[in-house]
């Protein structure tokens, strides 16, 4: 665990950057700073390994104040990823990533072995190695970057908006895949975004920062959407609130008809009003009967009552085809059970 306790950053000119900062980041989650240029998000975060000391308060990884460990042994347990990656740009890729268990002094092969799991880990092919960071992608490099950043396998992760600079399709899947390995490493990760819906989505809490170091809130995404502290944080949430809560909110509460799917072979003809959904002999959805539009599926329990209403907004039907993970029909989310499941949702 990464405890903050009254932190404050004041540069040698007198600006207060960070001021009077309490909060926790706990070990195994992702912790999110959040907030407008200037706010204090990277202040913040360099002074977790010391690139940068705090003025006043305290800094504990693990009940130890960081400022008795000496920085070279702090940042051996702290992996550091920034922006553009900022890998060595004469080094091929694999010793790039080699690069700290060079510095611990690990045999060549052991270390390029290490290099080698872990580009394959973050979803790179193993050809890459050999190149140099020219010849990636800036997603690609992007991914070296967090792979260098684990190669010690530190328990802590230190990340400075490191998907900013890639297009929106790239860093979608870069935070798909960081979340994908953060359920497989769980380290403590304290990650530094100016984008909200970034934070909404990798963040296990957020801190809102507001320019001046000052904490807004520190809360879990879900919290920040139905209950936000004040104006700023509101503000900064912007738009769509509503409707993005609704990604926390499990769509297993969806009431689901099953009267209302045919079998593809049993012949049955529509009736005057009800979309009937055919399903084939395995389960799986073949389309409305008789009806030449659409259909929307969602994972009934496992995706949000947001995927479900997207589902049901798909087709002029209104209804949402409910699947098992292996994608066979369970049944229909009408628009009456998505209506109350949205009652429910707007009343907690
Ligand atoms: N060495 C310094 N001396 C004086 N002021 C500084 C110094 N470094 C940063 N600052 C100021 O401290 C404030 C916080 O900077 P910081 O880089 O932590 O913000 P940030 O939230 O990460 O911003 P951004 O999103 O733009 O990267 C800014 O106003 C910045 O100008």
């Amino acid at each position: 665990m990464i405890t903050f306790d009254s932190v404050t950053k004041r540069y040698p000119d007198g600006f207060v950057a960070v001021d009077n900062l309490s909060l926790e980041a706990e070990t195994g989650q992702i912790t999110v700073l959040v907030g407008p240029s200037g706010c204090g998000k990277t202040t913040t975060l360099r002074m977790i390994n010391r690139m940068i000391d705090a003025t006043e308060g305290q800094i504990l990884l693990d009940g130890s104040d960081v400022r008795q460990i000496d920085p070279p042994t702090l940042r051996r347990g702290i992996g550091y990823v920034i922006q553009q990656a900022g890998l060595f740009p004469h080094r091929k890729i694999v010793d790039n990533v080699a690069t700290v268990p060079y510095l611990l002094g690990w045999e060549k092969k052991k270390a390029r072995d290490r290099a080698m799991e872990l580009l394959e880990r973050v979803g790179l092919d193993p050809k890459m190695a050999q190149r140099y960071p020219f010849q990636l992608s800036g997603g690609q490099q992007q991914r070296v970057g967090v792979a260098r950043a684990l190669a010690a396998d530190p328990p802590v992760l230190l990340m400075d908006e490191p998907f900013s600079a890639v297009d929106p399709i790239v860093r979608t899947s870069l935070q798909e895949e960081l979340l994908r390995l953060q359920a497989e490493l769980n380290k403590t990760i304290v990650f530094v975004t100016h984008d909200i819906d970034e934070a909404i989505k990798l963040g296990d809490k957020v801190a809102v920062l507001r320019v001046g170091g000052k904490l807004a809130q520190f809360a879990a995404p879900k919290t920040l959407l139905s209950e936000p502290a004040d104006d700023f944080v509101r503000e900064f949430l912007g738009r769509d609130r509503g409707i993005r809560r609704l990604s926390f909110v499990s769509s297993s509460h969806l009431r689901l008809r099953t009267d209302l799917t045919v079998s593809s072979s049993s012949g049955a003809t529509p009736s005057d009003d009800a979309w009937l959904m055919v399903v084939s002999e395995d389960g799986k959805p073949v389309g409305w009967l008789d009806r030449d539009e659409p259909f929307g599926t969602y994972v009934h329990g496992k995706d949000s009552l947001r995927a479900a209403l997207d589902a049901a907004l798909l087709s002029s039907s209104g209804q949402a085809v409910a699947l098992d993970e292996s994608g066979r029909v369970v049944g229909i989310a009408t628009r009456k059970a998505l209506d109350e499941a949205l009652s429910e949702a707007a009343d907690g």
